[in-house]
């Protein structure tokens, strides 16, 4: 139904904590902790595939040969800004990771996305990189975001949002079929505004309390 490239996580977790995000009634508070729990629950998914290695331990009892994450080169991406509210969830999974920013805001009028902030952590290349951005609307940030981490030397790239309208899925995943895109649910369809539908309204304003 989807393209290779794209997981749903439909699990029962995700769907209701999605559906209390929706919600007009969420306020500041509680949208932002269900926002970096759902990150957490996707990330726990999105991070199935991490190489193990097996590590020497001591147990009181004996020396044994167990799996740990091999290496430690994760880095976590968010989009500014809404993208920051799931970076908690991810970092409760792996608290080592390094954080990169990008800066993006989508024009109201001609919905392209404009980049105003860049830093990733070194070496990027040799790192698995999660992006995060609650909202893949047009899918144009999501698409820039990708690109500009590809033009740094980016390799291994995971994409996670919570909501996605099927025209940005479709976007990103034909436009970086090589990378893993992750997202909790696919709504209806964008709006006149390119806002997703039924959605959620502004992700980083429901997040920080703007309007
Ligand atoms: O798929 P697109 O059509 O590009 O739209 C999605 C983008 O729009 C929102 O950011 P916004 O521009 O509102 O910035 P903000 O996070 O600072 O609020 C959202 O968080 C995505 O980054
Ligand atoms: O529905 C949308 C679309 C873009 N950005 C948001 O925060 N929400
Ligand atoms: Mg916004």
């Amino acid at each position: 139904m989807y393209p290779e490239n794209v997981t749903v996580i439909n699990h029962p977790l995700v769907q209701h904590k999605i559906s209390m995000l929706r919600d007009i009634h969420t306020g500041t508070n509680e949208f932002r902790r269900l926002t970096e729990e759902i990150a957490m629950l996707m990330g726990y998914e999105a991070l199935r595939d991490l190489p193990l290695e097996d590590v020497e331990i001591t147990t009181p009892l004996e020396t044994c040969m167990t799996p740990m994450i091999a290496g430690k080169k994760l880095a976590v991406v968010p989009i500014l800004r809404a993208g920051l509210g799931m970076v908690s969830g991810i970092l409760a999974l792996t608290p080592s990771a390094k954080v990169g920013h990008i800066g993006l805001f989508r024009d109201p009028e001609t919905h392209e996305p404009h980049e105003y902030y860049c830093k990733l952590p070194d070496p990027i290349d040799l790192r698995t990189i999660v992006v995060t951005d609650p909202m893949l609307a047009t899918g144009g940030s999501a698409v820039a975001a990708v690109d500009f981490i590809k033009q740094h030397g980016g390799k291994t790239i995971k994409f996670m949002s919570i909501i996605a309208a099927p025209e940005g899925l479709e976007r990103l995943s034909k436009a970086h079929s090589d990378i893993q895109i992750y997202c909790g649910h696919v709504d209806r369809q964008l709006n006149e505004n390119a806002y997703i539908c039924p959605g959620l309204g502004d992700a980083g304003d429901r997040i920080f309390g703007t309007k």
